[in-house]
């Protein structure tokens, strides 16, 4: 079958950015919002107040009934990974069992140290789950920027056709059928993005910058090598390709809060996944004897545990150890 009807639940930056991009690629889309004023805005003014700007595609139609989205052929979540559970619940009670639900939010969730397509499968056994993740700022992707993702599905022959149902001149996602690698490189990358955005914040120079970056990046490899995530994944778009993009870059809101807190600011109030993520990824690295350094020194900077410079100073004496 097909896919034309697709439904994003979330009219944030990230879901109004794919509300676009499958409009764009020919599909009829619904976007629906569970906030009340933001989804008149959005049918009012045809903008996201996410995405300021950015006038919705004519194909867009927008919802707050859950009911309606429920009946398209795919549905892509794209609320925070810890409000994802209360959406998928509603979700399931209307419908149609075989629908694709693919998770779009970057994280785990707290007190269940669950993955984003864990919990759709926990929430029902009629949906076929699927991640999509890659390096990707939903302003680029808005504005029609060339972007490259990862979707992935046990299936890959639903892996391939969320492919081209979204794919676009200017939006091209690869299909896996790693979804636990795909998820990990998302979830992960937010936590070291933030230490990123300390170690620019604090004026630590690029050297420490490459630095930080790398050895991330084998904190990420450990933890998906541990949790069954294929190499090509993790260094893959969805993995080292992310972990670039937003290691790098002020337009990352996880970079930015780190670099307030390097800074010695408040952060703004954007979302920031990684510090969700951050204090459950030290949980799980623990259980798991996992060696995690970088995370575990962002999660006691944000448990107020250590202080910015206690926190790098902790990681500069670590002992002398070969490069793995
Ligand atoms: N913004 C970006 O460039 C990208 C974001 N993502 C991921 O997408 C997810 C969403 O991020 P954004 O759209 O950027 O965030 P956002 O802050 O721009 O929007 C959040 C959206 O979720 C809705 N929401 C908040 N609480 C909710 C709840 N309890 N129930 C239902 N809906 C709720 C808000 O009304 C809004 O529509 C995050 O996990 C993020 O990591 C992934 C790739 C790119
Ligand atoms: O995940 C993203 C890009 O791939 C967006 O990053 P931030 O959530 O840090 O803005």
């Amino acid at each position: 079958m097909t896919i034309q009807r697709i439904a994003v639940l979330g009219g944030g930056a990230w879901g109004t950015a794919l509300a676009q991009t499958a409009a764009r690629a020919g599909r009829d889309v619904t976007l629906w919002e569970f906030d009340a004023g933001h989804a008149e805005h959005l049918s009012q003014q045809r903008e996201s107040r996410f995405l300021p700007g950015v006038k919705l595609e004519a194909a867009i139609k927008v919802t707050r009934a859950l009911g309606e989205a429920a009946q398209n052929d795919a549905i892509l979540l794209v609320v925070p990974a810890q409000a994802l559970r209360s959406v998928v619940t509603q979700l399931t009670q209307t419908m149609k069992p075989g629908t694709p639900l693919i998770a779009c939010a970057k994280g785990i969730e707290h007190g269940t140290h669950k993955f984003m397509t864990e919990i759709i499968a926990e929430c029902t056994d009629s949906a076929v789950p699927a991640i999509l993740s890659g390096p990707s700022f939903a302003a680029d992707v808005a504005r029609g920027l060339p972007t490259a993702v990862t979707i992935a599905a046990a299936d890959s022959l639903v892996a391939e056709k969320l492919a081209h149902a979204l794919n676009s001149g200017s939006f091209r996602p690869y299909h896996s059928t790693d979804i636990r690698g795909v998820e990990i490189g998302g979830a992960v990358k937010n936590v070291l993005a933030i230490a990123s955005g300390i170690v620019n914040g604090r004026g630590l120079g690029a050297s420490a910058s490459a630095a930080l970056t790398t050895r991330g990046f084998a904190e990420m490899v450990r933890f998906g090598r541990a949790l069954g995530a294929r190499p090509e994944t993790l260094t893959g778009l969805s993995g080292l390709g992310d972990l670039i993009l937003t290691c790098s870059s002020p337009q990352s809101r996880n970079f930015s809060y780190g670099a307030a807190l390097g800074r010695g600011e408040v952060p703004s109030g954007k979302l920031a996944e990684g510090a969700f993520t951050a204090p459950v990824l030290l949980e799980m690295a623990r259980d798991k004897n996992i060696d995690m350094p970088i995370s575990a020194a962002v999660a006691a900077v944000l448990a107020n545990e250590h202080s910015v410079d206690e926190a790098i100073a902790a990681l500069l004496s670590r002992p002398i150890k070969a490069e793995e």
